[in-house]
C-alpha cells in the first residue's frame, strides 16, 4: 500500500454509476498519495450550470459550445475537492443541486461537449487520479490502474438523503433514471476491477484501491 507523496506520473481512474462514491474515494485515495484528484463530472455540471442560467434549450449543442467559449470554465483539481470558476466567481456550490441533477444527463450525452471535457482532461500533468463514467474506457485508456464503484440504488439513495434534504424514495428514483441516461457512457473498463461499495465505509473502499496500486 503507497502512503503519499507519490512521485510517478501515473494516473488512476475511478469510474463507477451516480453516488457510487466517486469523488470521496477518489479524494481519498488522492491525498493517501499525495497527489490531485480530477472529477470529470464537475465540467459537465458546470457545463449544464451555464447553459441553464443563460436559458439555452440543453438539447442544442451549438449554442452551448458557443457560450463556453465565451465564459471559458477552469477546473482546478485539489485532492482536498475540486473546485470550476468562471472567472473569479466559485461555481462549485451550485453544481449539486436537484437542478443541475436534472439537466446533466442531456448535455453530458454530446459528443461535442464530451470532447470539450475530455480536450480539457487531458491537458492536465499526471500523476492524479481522475473519477468519472469514462475514465478508464476513453480519456485515459492508458491508464495502469483502473477501477470501477457500484451499489445498490437504495445505498446509494440513503447516504445521498444525509447530504439533501429530499426522502430517500424521491432520491432513488432520481438515481435509477441518471443511471438509465448515463448507460451509454458509463461502463467498467474490461482492466478496471469492479468493486461494489455496498457492504463498505468509505475508509474501506479507499484501503482496497490503494492496496492494489502498482509501484510508482
Ligand atoms: N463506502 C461508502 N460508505 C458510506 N458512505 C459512502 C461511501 N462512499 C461514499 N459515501 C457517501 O455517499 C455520498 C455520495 O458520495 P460521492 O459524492 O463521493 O459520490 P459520487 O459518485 O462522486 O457522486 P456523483 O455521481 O453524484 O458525483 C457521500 O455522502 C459520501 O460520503
Ligand atoms: N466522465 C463523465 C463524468 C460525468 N458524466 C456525466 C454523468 C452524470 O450525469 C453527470 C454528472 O456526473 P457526476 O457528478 O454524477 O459524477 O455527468 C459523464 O457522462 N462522463
Amino acid at each position: 500500500m503507497h502512503g503519499g507523496p507519490y512521485t510517478g506520473r501515473m494516473i488512476v481512474t475511478i469510474d463507477g454509476v451516480a453516488a457510487s462514491g466517486k469523488s470521496s474515494v477518489a479524494s481519498g485515495v488522492a491525498r493517501a498519495l499525495g497527489i490531485p484528484y480530477v472529477s470529470s463530472g464537475l465540467l459537465y455540471r458546470a457545463a449544464t450550470l451555464l447553459g441553464q442560467e443563460a436559458g439555452l434549450d440543453l438539447n442544442m449543442t451549438a449554442p452551448l459550445l458557443a457560450c463556453l467559449r465565451e465564459h471559458p470554465l477552469r477546473l482546478e483539481p485539489l485532492a482536498a475537492g475540486n473546485r470550476v470558476w468562471l472567472g473569479q466567481r466559485d461555481l462549485t456550490p451550485d453544481l449539486h443541486s436537484s437542478a443541475v441533477d436534472r439537466g446533466v444527463s442531456v448535455v453530458a450525452a454530446q459528443p461535442g461537449v464530451r470532447t470539450w471535457v475530455d480536450d480539457q482532461l487531458r491537458a492536465l500533468t499526471p500523476p492524479f487520479v481522475a473519477e468519472g463514467r469514462d475514465m478508464g474506457t476513453n480519456v485515459f485508456p492508458q491508464a495502469p490502474a483502473k477501477f470501477y464503484l457500484t451499489a445498490s440504488p437504495r445505498v446509494r439513495a440513503e447516504r445521498r438523503s444525509r447530504e439533501r434534504p429530499e426522502d430517500v424514495a424521491a432520491i432513488e428514483a432520481a438515481l435509477i433514471q441518471r443511471d438509465a441516461l448515463d448507460t451509454t457512457q458509463s461502463a467498467p473498463a474490461p482492466d478496471a476491477r469492479v468493486i461494489d461499495t455496498g457492504p463498505l465505509t468509505l475508509e474501506q473502499v479507499i484501503t482496497v484501491i490503494t492496496q492494489q496500486l502498482p509501484a510508482p
